[in-house]
């Protein structure tokens, strides 16, 4: 029987996970590099659990220098089969407030200072982001975060920016006319690295502030985000438990939307004008369609 190995990132105000038995800490690897952190191995029930704290511990990292490409490879070569990212967002419509939950369904990219595939150099691949998240992880952690008391929001569109700084009071009343539900600044292009990686990924936004857009509100601040996170990560926490216990004694099928295996649709480059060194690279990531 397939068993569920459970990808767990965590994002600002989230650095540890609860309840995991057999915990043990490893440092690895990968060829993109070191990912953000050392990797937290444990398992509930049946279920194993990888987490990676997404700006490592202390949160050393800006949103521009998370290490995306080796976070995603590490998880892969832990043998993880779904991702779910937890995430710090800001609301950008007034029915998601501070504290509530969205696990968003589509993303707009405009990160811009980051790596953001695994390919090229001699193998390219595009694999199709139309749906990025897998439905049914994404809907199975939000009935997690709901088992764990949050008010979560099934679908939304979650908006990443560069950042490191917050919008512009502009540049936020545009994403809203965009009609963008959450804003923050790492989804992407963790969700792009993930398919790449046939891994099937969701994300739990956890709402921390209403931006800048809202007249009867102060603008977002760091001491804002994380007097929130204090408050509700707990709740973020209990989700991951929650979760892991609801896939313990569990069957893990292939992911209805085909991830599993993407990349059978996806790779273009002629077997004879592939790059071995990249091929080689890739093995960790691609091997399964690779070896096709
Ligand atoms: C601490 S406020 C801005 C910071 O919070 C979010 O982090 P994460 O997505 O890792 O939870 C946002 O994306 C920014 O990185
Ligand atoms: N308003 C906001 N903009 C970008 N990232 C965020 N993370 C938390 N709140 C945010």
């Amino acid at each position: 029987m397939s068993k569920w190995t459970l990808g767990i990132i965590g994002g600002s105000g989230l650095y540890e996970i609860d309840g995991l038995e057999d915990r043990r800490e490893e440092t690895v690897d990968t060829p993109w590099g070191a990912p953000s952190d050392a990797l937290v191995h444990g398992r509930i029930g049946d279920v194993k659990l990888v987490f990676l704290p997404r700006h490592g511990r202390g949160h050393r990292l800006s949103p521009s220098e998370v290490p995306y490409r080796a976070n995603i490879a590490a998880l892969k070569m832990a043998g993880v089969t779904d991702v779910l990212a937890i995430s710090a967002c800001g609301s950008l419509q007034e029915q998601y407030a501070p504290g509530d939950f969205l696990a968003a369904d589509q993303f707009i990219d405009r990160t811009f200072a980051r790596a953001k595939t695994f390919f090229g150099e001699g193998m390219v691949a595009h694999v199709s982001m139309a749906r990025p998240v897998c439905a049914r992880f994404s809907a199975l952690a939000a009935d997690a975060a709901e088992a764990a008391g949050a008010k979560v929001h099934r679908g939304g569109t979650y908006i990443a920016m560069e950042g490191p700084q917050f919008s512009s009071l502009a540049e936020s009343k545009l994403y809203r006319q965009w009609g963008c539900d959450v804003i923050g600044m790492t989804a992407m292009p963790e969700a792009k690295l993930a398919r790449e990686a046939e891994l099937p990924y969701a994300v739990l936004g956890m709402v921390t502030d209403y931006d800048c857009w809202r007249e009867e509100e102060e603008a977002v601040t760091v001491t804002n985000v994380l007097e929130v996170m204090a408050r509700n990560s707990a709740i973020g926490r209990k989700a991951v438990v929650k979760l892991a216990e609801k896939l313990s004694g569990t069957e893990r099928t292939p992911s209805p939307d085909g991830i599993d295996t993407c990349l059978d649709y996806a790779l273009i480059t002629a077997e004879a004008a592939r790059n071995p060194e990249t091929i080689h690279k890739l093995q960790v990531i691609a091997g399964r369609a690779l070896s096709r």
